[in-house]
C-alpha cells in the first residue's frame, strides 16, 4: 500500500508488527503546510508530539523550548499495522535511529549554541518589548472603559441571575400554583438580595480601597491607578486586538518547511530533480524535518537519479532558494545511505558569523598525541577531534582561508605533549609559527638558501633517527613491543629515546620545488611520511597550491589525515582529500570565502566531517607555547634549539668558519701548516692531527688554492704553501655549506 498524504490537521501512524504484537518501529505522518512530514522512531506519543509541534509552531519563532509547550499534544491515529516484508518505504535500521539524548545534552558546544540562540532571541525580544512598554500601557489604559463596562455588566447579570431568567419565565407561565409562584418569587428575591449584598460589599471594599489609595503617597496612588487600569484594560481587550507588537521581523527568513526546501531544490536547475518533481510532487521525499542543535535537519530522499553530491555543489543556489546565508546551509550526503539521500542542516545563524569555538586547551591542559585532541566543532556545534599519532597529515586551501592557523593549532596541540619533539619549518617566512620557536627542537622560518640547507640537514637527520628507531624497536622483546611500533608506554621511556617526533612544513611547495634540493627534500619527506608513523614520527605538510608538485604522490598516498579548507576546483579537492573524494560528495569547493577556518577533515573516523577549527590568535599561540615550554622544562624535555643548542648534525659552520675564528684580521696570509695547528688547537675534536696537506685539501672544494708565501724566520727566508685570508672570506660570502672533504689529493 502506498503511504497516503494525511489530510489537513490529520496525524496518523503506521506501526510495524501485528496488532497483537506491535513492533517497536513506528512511522508517523503529519501535514506541515501542505507537505507531508514523516517521522520514524519507536515512540508513538513522542513522534506525534514532535509532528504536532512542528506543525503548530509559528514560523518566525522556532524555539526548542516551545516544542514542549505546544498544546497540540496528540497521539497519531494508528491507521495500519504493517508486516515488515510487505511494507514500503525505508527499511528497518535505515539511518533513522535517534540518539538517546539530544545533541545539545551530549555536546557542550551544541548546548552553548542552543543556549546562546535562546539568550539572543529572548534578549532581543525583551529589549524590543521593553522600549515599547509605555505604548503597551497606553493601549491597555485605552481599553479600560470597556473593561469597566464588561465587569459591571457581568456583575449585574450575576446579581439579577439573568442566566436563569428564561427558565424562570417558562416555569411561571406553565400553570404553576399560587403557592409555587410565591415560593419561586421569594427564592428569587432572597437570592438577588444575597448577591446584591455580596456585590455591594465588593464595591464598598473597592471604594474604601480607593479612599485609602487617595490618601496614600503619589507612588502608591500611581501604582493603584496603573493596576486598576491594567486589570480593566486587560478585561476590556478587543477579541483579536494585540496589545504587544511583533518582536521578530517575519521577512528575516521564511519558515523552513518541506515546501520551501522542495522549492529550493527545484530551483537548482538540476534536471535529475526537476524532471521527476515536475511529474510527481512527492518525488522529493521528506524522511524527517526536525530541530537539531542550533538549527533544523531535514533527511531527504531525492528523486531517483539525483545525488546529494549534485546538490552540495550548488550550495550557494540552495541557500538563495532557502533565503538564507550560505554559511547557514549545509547539505551533506548520508554516508550510510544511498547516494540520493540528502541530509540538509540549516543553522539558525551563519556559521561564518558565529564566533569560532574556543580551543579547550587555550588556558590550561596538556595533550597526549596518542589520544584525540580537540580541533574545533562541526557546523552543528559538535566537537571534532583528531588523533595525531601514527598518522601524517596534509592541509590544503586557497590562500587566506586559515591553513596556517589550522596547522599552527595542530602544532600547539603537539607542543602540549611534553614528550613530542617538534620540528617546525615555515617556508613562507612569516611570523605565524614563531611562537613555536620557544618549544621546537628545530625551527626555521624563511626560504633563503641557508633555510633550505637547514631543512635538508634536519630531514636527513630525521631519516637517520627513523632508522635508529627501527633498530631499537627490532631489539625490543616481543611482549614489550608486539607490533613493532612506538606505543604510548614506549614513548615515555627515556632510555629508548622513542618519544614522538612532530614535523610540520608550511608552504611545502617552496621546499619541494627548490631547483637544487627540491627532489632531495621531497624524497626525504616522502620517506618519513611512509615509514615514520610506526617509529613515532608524524609529518604535516600544508600548501596553498595543492598539486602534484606540492604534494608528491608518495605523500598523497600515505598521509592519512587530510584537512581541506576552501579549494578552487575538484583536482585540488582530490589532491588534498584523496582521489574520488569530490565524486563522493566530499567537496571543499562548496566553502565560500567567508568560511574561514572551515574544512573537511578526512581520515579521522569512518567518514569525513566538516570542522570549523578553533581560532587561536598570535597572542594565544604565544601563551600556549610558553605554557608548553614550562611543562617541557619541568619534565626535562626542552631540547635542541628551544634549549639553546645547535645540534651537531645541524652545525652548518664549515672549515672556513673555523679558520676565520682562529685567524686575526691582521694576517693577510698564513702558512697552511700553521693553520692546521691553529685548527687543532681551536677544535681538537674535529681537527686533531691535521697537517698542511689536510688544510689545502679541505679548502679545494671551495675553490681556494694555496699560494707560496715567503717569511723571514730566525733571519732566514722560508717559503711555504699558504692560504690568503681574503680567499676564505670570499668563499664564505658565496657559499652556504659544503660538507667537509677529508680525502687527500
Ligand atoms: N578558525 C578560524 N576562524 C576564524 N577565522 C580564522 C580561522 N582561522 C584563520 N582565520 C582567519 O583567516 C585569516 C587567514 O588565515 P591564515 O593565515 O591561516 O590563512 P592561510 O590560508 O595560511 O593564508 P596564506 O595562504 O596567505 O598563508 C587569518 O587572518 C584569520 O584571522
Amino acid at each position: 500500500m502506498e503511504n497516503r498524504t494525511p489530510d489537513d490537521g490529520e496525524l496518523y501512524a503506521i506501526v510495524y508488527g501485528t496488532e497483537d504484537e506491535p513492533g517497536r518501529e513506528v512511522e508517523a505522518r503529519g501535514l506541515n503546510q501542505g507537505a507531508a512530514l514523516v517521522q520514524h522512531g519507536n515512540d508513538l506519543d513522542a513522534l506525534g508530539h514532535e509532528l504536532a509541534a512542528l506543525d503548530a509552531l509559528d514560523g518566525e519563532v522556532i524555539d526548542p523550548e516551545r516544542v514542549e509547550d505546544v498544546p497540540a499534544r496528540r497521539v497519531p491515529r494508528v491507521i495500519e499495522h504493517r508486516d515488515h516484508d510487505g511494507r514500503r518505504g525505508p527499511r528497518r535500521g535505515e539511518a533513522f535511529e535517534r540518539a538517546v539524548l539530544p545533541d545539545w545534552l551530549t555536546s557542550r558546544s551544541a548546548l552553548v549554541g542552543s543556549t546562546s540562540w535562546a539568550c539572543r532571541y529572548y534578549g532581543k525580544a525583551g529589549a524590543f518589548h521593553g522600549v515599547r512598554l509605555p505604548l503597551y500601557a497606553l493601549r491597555v489604559a485605552a481599553r479600560s472603559p470597556w473593561g469597566a463596562a464588561r465587569i459591571t455588566a457581568a456583575v449585574w447579570r450575576w446579581v439579577a441571575d439573568s442566566e436563569h431568567r428564561d427558565a424562570r419565565r417558562a416555569l411561571l407561565t406553565s400553570g404553576v400554583t399560587a403557592e409555587g409562584y410565591l415560593r419561586i418569587r421569594e427564592e428569587r428575591r432572597n437570592q438577588a438580595r444575597g448577591r446584591a449584598f455580596v456585590a455591594g460589599s465588593g464595591l464598598a471594599v473597592l471604594a474604601s480601597g480607593g479612599v485609602v489609595a487617595a490618601q496614600a503617597d503619589p507612588m502608591t496612588q500611581a501604582i493603584a491607578v496603573a493596576a486598576s487600569l491594567g486589570v480593566l484594560g486587560l478585561v476590556g481587550r478587543a477579541k483579536d486586538g494585540r496589545i504587544t507588537s511583533r518582536a521578530m521581523d517575519k521577512a528575516e527568513a521564511p519558515r523552513l518547511t518541506a515546501d520551501l526546501i522542495a522549492a529550493a531544490l527545484t530551483s537548482l536547475g538540476l534536471s535529475s530533480i526537476n524532471g521527476p518533481a515536475g511529474k510527481d510532487p512527492k518525488a522529493i521525499r521528506f524522511l524527517a524535518l526536525v530541530r537539531d542543535g542550533a538549527g533544523f535537519r531535514a533527511d531527504i530522499d531525492l528523486p531517483a537519479g539525483a545525488t546529494a553530491a549534485e546538490v552540495m555543489d550548488r550550495r550557494e543556489k540552495l541557500a538563495s532558494g532557502l533565503q538564507r546565508h550560505e554559511s547557514q546551509v549545509w547539505p551533506e550526503r548520508d554516508p550510510e545511505a544511498h547516494a540520493g539521500r540528502l541530509v540538509l542542516w540549516v543553522g539558525d545563524r551563519p556559521l561564518s558569523k558565529a564566533r569560532p569555538a574556543p580551543w579547550p586547551l587555550v588556558k590550561a591542559g596538556r595533550t597526549n598525541v596518542f589520544t584525540p585532541i580537540p580541533l574545533g566543532v562541526d557546523h552543528r556545534g559538535r566537537k571534532v577531534t583528531t588523533t595525531l599519532m601514527y598518522a601524517s597529515g596534509v592541509v590544503g586551501a586557497v590562500p587566506r582561508m586559515g591553513k596556517t592557523f589550522s596547522l599552527r593549532l595542530i602544532e600547539l596541540a603537539a607542543a602540549l605533549d611534553p614528550r613530542v619533539e617538534l620540528h617546525v619549518f615555515d617556508m613562507k617566512g612569516g611570523a605565524d609559527h614563531l611562537p613555536l620557536a620557544d618549544v621546537a627542537h628545530a625551527f626555521r622560518a624563511g626560504d633563503e638558501p641557508e633555510d633550505i640547507a637547514f631543512i635538508l640537514a634536519d630531514l636527513k637527520a630525521l631519516v637517520a633517527e627513523m632508522r635508529r628507531r627501527y633498530k631499537v624497536l627490532r631489539g625490543l622483546p616481543r611482549e614489550v613491543c608486539p607490533e613493532s611500533k612506538v606505543t604510548d608506554e614506549l614513548a615515555g621511556r627515556r632510555e629508548l629515546a622513542l618519544h614522538p617526533i612532530f614535523l610540520a612544513i608550511d608552504e611545502t611547495q617552496i621546499a619541494f620545488e627548490h631547483p637544487d634540493h627540491g627532489s632531495a627534500i621531497s624524497d626525504l619527506v616522502t620517506d618519513l611520511v611512509k615509514r615514520g608513523p610506526a617509529a613515532g614520527i608524524m609529518v604535516w605538510c600544508a600548501t596553498q597550491r595543492p598539486d602534484a608538485k606540492s604534494i608528491p604522490v608518495g605523500i598523497k598516498a600515505n598521509a592519512i589525515l587530510r584537512l581541506c579548507l576552501k579549494v578552487s576546483d575538484h583536482t585540488a579537492n582530490d589532491m588534498v582529500l584523496g582521489t574520488g573524494a569530490y565524486s563522493t560528495g566530499i567537496r571543499a569547493t562548496m566553502f565560500s570565502r567567508s568560511d574561514l577556518g572551515t574544512a573537511w577533515l578526512a581520515g579521522e573516523g569512518d567518514d569525513p566531517v566538516i570542522v570549523r577549527t578553533s581560532y587561536v590568535d598570535a597572542d594565544g599561540a604565544a601563551a600556549i607555547a610558553a605554557r608548553a615550554r614550562v611543562a617541557r622544562a619541568a619534565a626535562g624535555r626542552l631540547t635542541g634549539m628551544a634549549a639553546g643548542e645547535t645540534p651537531a648534525d645541524l652545525d652548518l659552520s664549515s672549515v672556513l668558519d673555523h679558520l676565520i675564528a682562529a685567524w686575526p684580521g691582521t694576517e693577510p696570509k698564513v702558512w697552511a701548516d700553521e693553520l692546521a695547528a691553529r685548527l687543532t688547537e681551536h677544535l681538537p675534536g674535529v681537527y686533531a692531527g691535521w697537517t698542511a696537506q689536510n688544510v689545502t685539501t679541505a679548502l679545494k672544494p671551495y675553490g681556494i688554492r694555496a699560494v707560496q708565501h715567503n717569511r723571514v724566520v730566525d733571519g732566514r727566508q722560508v717559503n711555504k704553501r699558504a692560504i690568503a685570508r681574503n680567499d676564505v672570506l670570499a668563499a664564505l660570502g658565496n657559499t652556504i655549506d659544503t660538507p667537509h672533504d677529508d680525502k687527500e689529493d
